[in-house]
């Protein structure tokens, strides 16, 4: 029987240089969750996100995708990765939205093979997903950060992914388009059955929609349902991370940050 856990890491520890970035964390994704991830500047989020895409290896510890090493894992279309950078085409970038989102598909027809008509029906189909396809034919830098963002979504999911990665999404998005972008990963995860795992330091809002939420700093320090953080005051949020922290509020953003 096929196990539910789409992501698996043992005592998972790395470093760059001399010190350890990520120490000794364990983590589980199940299916169907969606996972926010937290933690203050430099606390490790974007060195686990790349300990479990294969682009670091780990120093000590295992990793494990779809129940298979992450040395043998090779069923890369299965995950969809947006990184906080990709929202940043300057207007003058010269691809289409349809062309951005075909370039999904690369990992799954090959480099060097062309796009034929069953390809670009399945990046419209995406583009429907998002929301974005009228855009189909605008160039990239024409749209605004949201829009990007929306169509590199589009991007992630063209090759169908049961585990999407969101480092930071909404950076560059505006606070208005937020909302909506949290109701699009909201109907992935729901009615996609698409699992979720995002990075971001807007604590206030990922507990509203996540199911679960992890605390690093350098290792995992909490990570259960959102509900359960959601009750956490100051001190308990000292405890958890080992040392002093603040919730900040800006209107209704929450970010942890070292204090
Ligand atoms: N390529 C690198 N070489 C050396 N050190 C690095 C490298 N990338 C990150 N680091 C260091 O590793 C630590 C963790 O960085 P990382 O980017 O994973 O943290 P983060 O939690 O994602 O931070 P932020 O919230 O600020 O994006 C930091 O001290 C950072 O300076």
């Amino acid at each position: 029987m096929k196990s539910n856990k789409i992501l698996e890491m043992d005592q998972v520890s790395f470093k760059y240089e001399k010190e350890w970035v990520v120490k000794n964390v364990d983590l589980v994704i199940e299916r169907g969750q969606f996972l926010g991830l937290v933690g203050p500047n430099g606390s490790g989020k974007s060195t686990l996100i790349k300990l479990m895409l294969g682009l670091v290896k780990p120093d000590k510890g295992s990793i494990n995708l779809f129940d298979q090493s992450l040395k043998q894992f090779n069923k890369w279309q299965e995950i969809g990765f947006v990184s906080q950078k990709a929202n940043s085409f300057n207007s003058g970038f010269p691809a289409t939205v349809l062309e951005v989102v075909k370039t999904g598909l690369v990992s799954r027809i090959g480099a060097f093979r062309f796009f034929n008509r069953k390809h670009k029906e399945k990046a419209l189909e995406s583009l429907r997903t998002v929301e974005m396809e009228e855009y189909a034919n605008y160039n990239i830098g024409e749209l605004s950060g949201g829009q990007q963002q929306r169509v590199f979504i589009a991007r992630a999911l063209v090759s169908d992914p049961s585990l999407l990665i969101l480092d930071e999404p909404t950076v560059g998005v505006d606070a208005q388009h937020v909302t909506d972008f949290y109701d699009l990963l909201g109907r992935l995860n729901k009615e996609k059955e698409i699992s979720l795992l995002m990075v971001t330091h807007d604590i206030g809002t990922i507990t509203e929609h996540a199911t679960h939420v992890v605390c690093m700093n350098k290792t995992v320090h909490f990570h259960g349902a959102s509900e359960e953080y959601k009750n956490f005051d100051d001190q308990d949020l000292n405890r958890l991370y080992g040392h002093s922290v603040h919730q900040l509020s800006h209107n209704h953003d929450h970010e942890v940050s070292n204090s």
